[in-house]
């Protein structure tokens, strides 16, 4: 019934010992607190005096206080443990994003990502705070309660000896009906945010072709399904609960007759029958607060389940390190010699490219759809790895080496993709995703760089105004904002990839985006793909794609002059906006 996985997170060993050692002597203590009320109760009931109360109650008091003392000192060890274990993990989850890059992000869905890296944290703490202590006091607590009541007396010892598998077994079925519902229940809440997102971020293009209605429906299928698999786990819980309280009581009931009927023939005195009666209860406790809490921890359980399956995906990376790289500055270079990828046997999506760039320049890339731009920015940026790295295509400061999928030049690079995603919460949470612990003068201030601020004046609660889902809704254009402030926020990442965008964005918006953008590229490497090629007048050399090749390369003066395919694509968009 324990959670396997739960042992791979570093530091949880330390925590069970801790936890161990405190539930051992939260056991003793329980049985002395038993024990001196008993004394208590005992000798009022022989009408002793009152001095012969006041002693074994101020021992009570004092074992009562201990108990909760040491309850207090677990909760907040395991607060600390949690907290700190699913600061690692989120930070692990946003690492391997990173390193597995936009084309794998879109594949496992960002919907689901980026649930799991908020909602899905959040379970996970609360599972790690409840799971390991309560399992950890299921597995001490009753056992030495247990040795203390056989101690006493032999029978009661075997009568909660005996129905505490039973329970076990209780558990252990519906446990494992539970998690079956509760995996059916979490898949339907991915669905269900990979669903909303996808369909958000298509309403414009549904709304244009009639569609809208029957996304709606898809949706509300969806939803519902999510809502009766929720449904079911519920029924699962409470059918549990009900089983445990049942036969706890049941179980402390027989033994209660047990004890009357040995008191009546004399077979036990009061003082040991009573200091049973009233240890029962807590036998039963730690398996109780166990059950009661365990299909409230399930889903947590599943996104722990689910960030470690991505955590196992294979990242790219490279045998070759550039552990000398510790930024792109204005004598920096990377060369590209003869780099060739493909995706699958039958084509290549990009072949023989060689290119050279030296310092803060801009890179325009351009080429017709499918011409291999998305490719080569994802093979910049360390997300793909050539087909060919045994040659070693890439050269970095005079280090050849075979792919850029390395922390040392990864961490250098921001990524601004058509769509940012902006999740929901505060304007100033979404642009310190990456850097959590920005203080709101560096948000503020990267805001007013990204040419947030106008907008944000306006809101009455400024950057700590809501947006997204049931948020305020935010225009194309804000949210690119939003992901260039991203981007400042942290000042070593000097490698600009920016992939299409203003692809969605109206040309007046795209304007003024395009005003905020270029001088914050001025001290940067900037590799731009865009079909829009007005751009390309900003740059200071082009790339031209086409079906994987660098067919052109040169500066945008120097391409118009070779009237080659650069000049065609320029007359198609001309001869576009022409006829439209
Ligand atoms: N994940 C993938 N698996 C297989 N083939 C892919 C994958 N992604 C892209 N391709 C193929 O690789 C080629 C280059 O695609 P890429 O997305 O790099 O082009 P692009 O120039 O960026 O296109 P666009 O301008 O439409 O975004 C295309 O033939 C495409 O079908």
């Amino acid at each position: 019934m324990f959670d396997k996985q739960l042992m791979s997170i570093p530091g949880v060993k330390k925590l069970i010992a801790k936890l161990s050692c405190l539930a051992t002597i939260q056991s003793l203590v329980i049985i002395l607190e038993a024990y001196f009320l008993s004394v208590a109760v005992v000798n009022t009931w022989s009408l002793k005096k009152i001095t012969a109360l006041l002693l074994p109650m101020l021992y009570f008091f004092i074992a009562f206080v201990v108990r909760y003392s040491i309850t207090r000192i677990e909760s907040q060890i395991t607060d600390r443990f949690a907290t700190k274990a699913t600061g690692e993990i989120k930070t692990q989850l946003l690492t391997k994003e990173f390193e597995l890059g936009p084309r794998m992000i879109s594949q496992i869905g960002s919907g689901h990502l980026i649930t799991l890296a908020l909602e899905g944290t959040d379970k996970i703490e609360n599972y790690f705070n409840l799971i390991i202590l309560k399992t950890v006091n299921m597995a001490i607590i009753p056992v030495i309660l247990l040795i203390a009541i056989f101690l006493i007396n032999f029978i009661s010892g075997i009568t909660l000896f005996l129905v505490f598998p039973i329970i076990i077994i209780f558990m252990i079925i519906l446990g494992l009906a539970a998690q079956a519902k509760s995996a059916r229940q979490y898949k339907g809440f991915t669905d269900m945010s990979n669903n909303f997102i996808d369909t958000m971020r298509g309403l414009k293009t549904l709304k244009l072709f009639g569609l809208s209605d029957k996304y709606a429906d898809n949706l509300y299928r969806v939803s519902e399904n999510y809502r009766k698999s929720t449904m079911s786990v519920l029924k699962v819980a409470l059918l549990s609960t009900f089983a445990l309280d049942f036969f706890t009581t049941i179980s402390i009931a027989i033994v209660a007759v047990f004890l009357g009927v040995a008191l009546i023939d004399g077979k036990i005195l009061l003082l040991p029958a009573l200091t049973i009666l009233v240890l029962a209860p807590d036998y039963f406790l730690p398996v109780r607060d166990y059950g009661d809490d365990y299909h409230a921890t399930l889903d947590g359980k599943n996104a722990l389940t689910n960030i470690f399956e991505i955590l196992k995906i294979k990242s790219p990376t490279s045998k070759i390190k550039l552990s000398d790289f510790t930024g792109w500055n204005n004598t920096s270079e990377l060369k590209i010699s003869d780099l060739n990828f493909s995706y699958d046997k039958t084509s290549q999506a990009l072949q023989n490219i060689n290119f050279n760039v030296k310092g803060y320049k801009k890179i325009g890339i351009v080429g017709r759809s499918g011409s291999g731009k998305s490719t080569f920015l994802n093979m910049l940026g360390g997300w793909l790895e050539p087909s060919n790295a045994d040659q070693l295509p890439f050269d970095v400061n005079g280090k050849k080496v075979d792919s850029l999928s390395q922390i040392e030049w990864q961490k250098h690079i921001s990524y601004i993709p058509q769509d940012p995603y902006i999740f929901a919460g505060t304007i100033a949470e979404n642009i310190a995703f990456y850097q959590p612990n920005a203080t709101k003068q560096q948000i503020k201030v990267v805001a007013e760089k990204a040419g947030l601020m106008d907008f944000v004046n306006d809101l009455q609660a400024g950057l700590d105004t809501k947006i997204g889902e049931s948020g305020r809704g935010i225009s194309g254009g804000q949210a690119q904002r939003i992901a260039l402030a991203r981007t400042l926020l942290d000042d070593n990442r000097e490698i600009l990839l920016l992939d299409e965008p203003t692809a969605h964005l109206d040309i007046e918006t795209e304007y003024e985006l395009k005003q905020t953008m270029l001088p914050i590229f001025r001290n940067h490497l900037v590799i731009f793909a865009t079909h829009r090629l007005h751009w390309m007048q900003n740059m200071d050399y082009i790339l031209v794609m086409d079906e994987g090749k660098l067919v052109e390369q040169g500066t945008p003066v120097e391409l118009i002059n070779r009237n080659g395919i650069y000049k065609e694509l320029i007359d198609e968009i001309r001869g576009a906006n022409q006829n439209a």
